[in-house]
């Protein structure tokens, strides 16, 4: 039997699995999103005692992030879980990511978003800002994984499943992008995100909100620095603009069931 436990952030869910398990990461993991209907399996190698682990997303579609980062909250919650350590840096396709527990609150230090093309990665020379795309003003950024962001006024008024495709596979993006509405409110911003490898909405993205954070500050529509709250279906986040240029994610986590499969 192989063991796993199921986590949200912010009703993004992931079922954890340990990565010493014997089994074949992408099928495995491919089985499980479809079995529980979660929006990935997160692998997880605890080393140095819980000090680090390495962490792998395998997504529905049998495709890996480089990075989730709410899956990167969830992940730390269960090696905190495990260890009883606060402090966990995650080993990540994106680099290490260092994560801080505080009960069920977890802070993701994000790293510095780029919005340069050869790191998003754009098929063009040229940086993508607030420029008509399939119809809406996409700006394009990498925060762990490429993200497309445009601003609308409401975000329930946009059919979402509808017009995220045609930017998710746009040529310009070479390796896809997730794609992500937002829209400013009195406290921060809406957000609804279509993920690339889930292939549809969530109810929340990590890595998303950070984008909109990112560019909504570029774009003159937040300040440069300090927190803003990013606003997806599935709950808040807060997301940190610091002077250096790196970001921070902070949300809750909620580890939901502990289940087995039968490895026949
Ligand atoms: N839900 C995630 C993002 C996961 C990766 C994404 N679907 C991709 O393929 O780039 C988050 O919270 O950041």
């Amino acid at each position: 039997m192989t063991s796993y436990d199921v986590y949200h952030g912010t009703g993004n869910d992931f079922a954890v699995v340990d990565a010493d398990e014997q089994v074949e990461k992408t099928a495995f993991g491919t089985d499980l999103c479809r079995s529980l209907d979660v929006d990935g399996t997160l692998f997880l190698g605890i080393e140095d005692g819980g000090e680090r682990a390495t962490m792998t997303l395998v997504q529905p579609d049998g495709s890996r992030a480089a990075m989730c980062g709410n899956g990167a909250r969830c992940a730390a919650k269960w090696v905190s879980e495990r260890t009883g350590r606060d402090v966990v840096t995650l080993e990540t396709g994106a680099g290490p990511r260092r994560c801080t527990v505080e009960g069920d609150v977890v802070t993701v230090e994000m790293g510095t978003p780029a919005f340069d093309p050869d790191d998003v990665p754009l098929a063009r020379e040229a940086a993508l800002v607030d420029e008509a795309l399939e119809g809406y003003d996409v700006t394009a950024v990498n925060t762990g994984v490429p993200h497309a962001v445009t601003f609308v006024d409401d975000v329930d008024a946009v059919d979402l499943a509808e017009m995220a495709p045609p930017i998710r596979h746009h040529e310009v993006f070479p390796e896809g992008a997730n794609v992500n509405l937002a829209a400013p409110t009195e406290h921060g911003f809406d957000q609804r995100t279509y993920e690339r490898g889930v292939e549809g909405e969530t109810q929340a993205c990590g890595t998303g909100a950070v984008a909109i954070a990112v560019v909504a500050s570029r774009l003159g529509l937040a300040p440069e620095t300090g927190e803003v709250t990013v606003s997806p279906p599935g709950g808040d986040l807060a997301i940190g603009l610091r002077e250096d240029g790196t970001t921070t994610l902070r949300g809750p986590t909620e580890r939901m069931l502990t289940g087995e499969v039968s490895d026949a």
